[in-house]
């Protein structure tokens, strides 16, 4: 597709509904609210999505940004996302999760690991609890390293690697995710405490060194299987995934 000029009607739609968040290697443009009836469990429920790009250019001139959009092709790369839910601005306990895309266990449901357990049932624990977000952080495959490369340390690990081992094998750290730019999406969405559904004390650590109130953790176990328990007991073992609930310290 060709760069085209916006109709002015296009512009004034979707003006509204941008906000430029800065950073320090150039911006965010997050987009939303969006209106995204989901079926969870065989009910819909209505939450509020926002989606959101990163661009070197800063400018609050959006027509630049959206007359580029065609041009670039977008589809070859990732963008992560957020689904909220009730009263996420203001409410007074709100509990969010910060899921890292799993192209087998989110999408196939492979029962290697847990993530696609933990996707769901985030989701629940969010509605249950009448408030939240799942922010889907689409730049996290196989904790960091892309599905191309989760795919060879699945080949490793089927003969006889654990995660870490496997990761680290391909000349990878074991866990090269960064939260920076969900942790700017969430400030800028809300400033209230809010509860953490995980296991992994590098999460609770992320919000907590930007500043952010954790008022609690709630772990998020499940789904265990003859085919991931090996890979769930390297978590606690090596990755040092946490195994109780916990109240969290803010200092
Ligand atoms: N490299 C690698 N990544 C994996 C493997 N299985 C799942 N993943 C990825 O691991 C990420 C999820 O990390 P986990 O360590 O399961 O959990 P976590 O996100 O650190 O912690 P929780 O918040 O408790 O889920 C996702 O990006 C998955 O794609 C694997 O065998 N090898």
């Amino acid at each position: 597709m060709t760069q085209t000029k916006l109709e002015s009607k296009v512009l004034s739609v979707l003006e509204d509904k941008i906000e430029l968040i800065k950073t320090n290697k150039g911006a965010i443009y997050l987009v939303g609210p969006i209106q995204l009836p989901v079926n969870l469990y065989g009910e819909t429920i209505e939450f509020q999505w926002y989606c959101w790009l990163n661009c070197e250019e800063v400018t609050e001139n959006y027509e630049k940004i959206i007359e580029k959009l065609s041009s670039v092709n977008l589809a070859e790369l990732q963008q992560s996302s957020v689904l909220s839910y009730g009263d996420f601005s203001y409410g007074d306990d709100a509990i969010i999760r910060m899921h890292s895309i799993c192209h087998t266990g989110d999408i196939f449901g492979s029962k290697r690991c847990d993530c696609g357990y933990q996707l769901k049932q985030s989701m629940k624990m969010i509605v249950d609890h009448g408030t939240g977000a799942l922010f889907y952080l689409a730049n996290h495959e196989g904790r960091g390293i892309g599905l191309f490369s989760k795919a060879m340390a699945y080949i490793l690990q089927e003969n006889g690697y654990d995660t870490v081992d496997a990761n680290e094998s391909l000349g990878f750290v074991d866990d090269s995710r960064n939260y920076d730019d969900a942790i700017l999406v969430l400030k800028t969405l809300r400033s209230k405490p809010v509860t953490l559904m995980t296991n992994n004390p590098k999460k609770l650590k992320a919000l907590k060194d930007a500043g952010l109130e954790v008022s609690e953790r709630k772990p998020l176990w499940g789904d265990v299987s003859e085919f991931n328990e090996n890979y769930l007991e390297t978590k606690i073992k090596r990755s040092g995934h946490l195994e109780e609930e916990e109240t969290c310290s803010n200092d």
